[in-house]
C-alpha cells in the first residue's frame, strides 16, 4: 500500500465571530495557510507505476488554490465559518473524486495549529 501526499499554499483573509481568543480573531485579517492532502493506493497502474498521476493532483490542487488564494473566506459560503475545520473538509469534497483520499490537512503555522480531516463517518 501507498500513500501520496501533495501541498499547496494559500493567503487568505477571514473573521471568526465566535472564539475565545477575542477582538483580533473578530476583525478581518489575514493567514498564511498550507493544505495537504492524501491519496492512498493498494496497486499502481502497470502502465504508469503510478497510484496515482501528481500531475492529476497538481491540476486539482491548483484549481482548489486559485478559489481560496487572496479570498476573504467568510464570502465564499461552501466553507461556512472559515476554521480550519471546514476549510479542511471543503478541500477535500472537492478533491476526494481523484483517488482514495485518505486525509485532507490545513496548517496555520503562524499559530502552530493544524486540523485533519479524515471524511464523514461510514
Ligand atoms: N477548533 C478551532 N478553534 C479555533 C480556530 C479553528 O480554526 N478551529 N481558529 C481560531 C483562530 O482563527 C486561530 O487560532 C487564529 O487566531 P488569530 O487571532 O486569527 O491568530 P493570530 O493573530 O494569533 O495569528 P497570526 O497569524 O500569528 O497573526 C481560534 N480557535
Ligand atoms: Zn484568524
Amino acid at each position: 500500500m501507498w500513500e501520496l501526499t501533495k501541498s499547496f499554499t494559500f493567503e487568505a483573509a477571514h473573521t471568526l465571530p465566535i472564539t475565545t481568543l477575542g477582538e483580533a480573531s473578530q476583525e478581518i485579517h489575514g493567514h498564511s495557510f498550507r493544505a495537504e492532502v492524501t491519496v492512498r493506493g493498494d496497486t499502481t497502474n502497470p502502465e504508469t507505476g503510478m497510484v496515482v498521476d501528481f500531475g492529476v493532483l497538481t491540476q486539482r490542487l491548483g484549481e482548489i488554490q486559485a478559489m481560496l488564494d487572496h479570498k476573504f473566506l467568510n464570502k465564499i459560503e461552501a466553507i461556512g465559518l472559515p476554521t480550519l475545520e471546514n476549510l479542511s473538509r471543503f478541500i477535500y469534497e472537492r478533491v476526494r473524486h481523484i483517488g482514495h483520499v485518505t486525509k485532507v490537512s490545513v496548517h496555520r503555522d503562524s499559530c502552530r495549529e493544524t486540523c485533519t480531516y479524515f471524511g464523514p463517518r461510514d
